[in-house]
């Protein structure tokens, strides 16, 4: 097969082990830097040029889109979408779970566990979007944050205030959660192929520190996920229409509730502390779907 990575750069962890792991089994690999990609959109025979090259002959792309490129990103995904090219991840299923407000809401509907969360426009309502979700401590997370930046507890209905009339003086969108303090600090991250959970860890915050995230000082080990745990990862990612995802669980007391679904899951953290392939399981995993064997469970999502 010849598999394009879709990467801004060919020496990131993630782009480099896919492309070993890829070549390893047998398939040409290119990089392409997807915003070097550009295409004219009204031809008849859809095609994306990249550095003068038509990128007809590739018979599946992985998007690594990064969280600040989502908008071109996407759309060159969707362009190889239109050309015939598999991909594990949809343009719209990466956009969808780019916007936790988005993700939230789908999950929810199809009763997937996840922290009471809260979301409004105008600082005159902060009393009343505190109270629908049970008042402080909360957390206030940006719509679109990532490495845990943006994302803020607050104990006092004072703080809570501040914190909220800050971001949304920024003109931010954000959501407000109820603090799942038993989590003590810590969630898990369960890597996602297909239908099932290839690898999981738990990632711990530093002393003091609520935020998990291992850009954040947060310390990982290997750690095996309950049934429900993991039901819950690989229910999350297929209703997204993910088939790759890195989802991130926060053990609570009501059981195991969903923070978030990445569509371009880090492979250096889950692969160092798990000692598991997972480059090598996505690979695997293309295989099968541009041989026909899974593509029957690409079922389409309205939203
Ligand atoms: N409601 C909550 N209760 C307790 N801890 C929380 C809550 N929300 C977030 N956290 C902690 O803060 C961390 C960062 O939050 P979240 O994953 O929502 O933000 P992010 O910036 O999108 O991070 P990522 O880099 O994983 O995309 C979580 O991994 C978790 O440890
Ligand atoms: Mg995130
Ligand atoms: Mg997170």
């Amino acid at each position: 097969m010849k598999i394009a990575i879709l990467s801004r750069d060919g020496s990131l962890y993630s782009t480099s082990r896919l492309r070993e792991a890829a070549e390893h089994r047998g398939h040409e690999v290119q990089v392409v830097d997807y915003l070097r990609c550009y295409m004219n959109i009204t031809s008849s025979r859809p095609h994306v040029v990249y550095h003068g090259e038509d990128l007809r002959d590739v018979d599946a792309i992985i998007p690594r889109i990064g969280a600040s490129n989502t908008f071109y990103g996407t759309a060159v995904v969707r362009q190889f979408e239109m050309m015939g090219v598999f991909t594990p991840n949809r343009s719209q299923a990466i956009s969808r779970s780019r916007d936790k407000l988005r993700t939230m809401q789908i999950l929810a509907a199809k009763g997937i566990g996840l922290p009471i969360t809260g979301f409004g426009h105008s600082i005159k309502d902060i009393e009343g979007l505190l109270e629908v979700i049970g008042g402080p401590p909360v957390v206030v997370k940006m719509l679109e944050g990532t490495q845990g930046i943006g994302v803020v507890l607050a104990d006092t209905p004072a703080a809570a205030r501040s914190v909220i009339e800050a971001f949304r003086g920024l003109d931010v969108n954000i959501l407000v959660q109820e603090f799942v303090k038993e989590a003590e600090g810590a969630d898990i991250r369960a890597f996602v192929i297909g239908n099932r959970v290839v690898a999981a860890m738990k990632r711990q915050g530093a002393p003091g520190e609520f935020r998990s995230n291992l850009h954040r000082g947060g310390k990982a080990t290997k750690i095996k996920l309950t049934p429900k745990e993991r039901s819950t990862a690989v229910r999350a990612a297929a209703i997204l229409g993910l088939k790759v995802a890195g989802v991130d669980i926060l053990r609570s007391r009501r059981g195991p509730v969903v923070l978030e679904v990445n569509s371009s899951p880090g492979l250096e953290g889950i692969e160092r502390t798990t000692e598991i392939d997972v480059a090598d399981s996505i690979i695997e995993y293309i295989e099968r779907s541009v041989a026909g064997a899974d593509r029957k469970s690409e079922m389409p999502s309205p939203y």
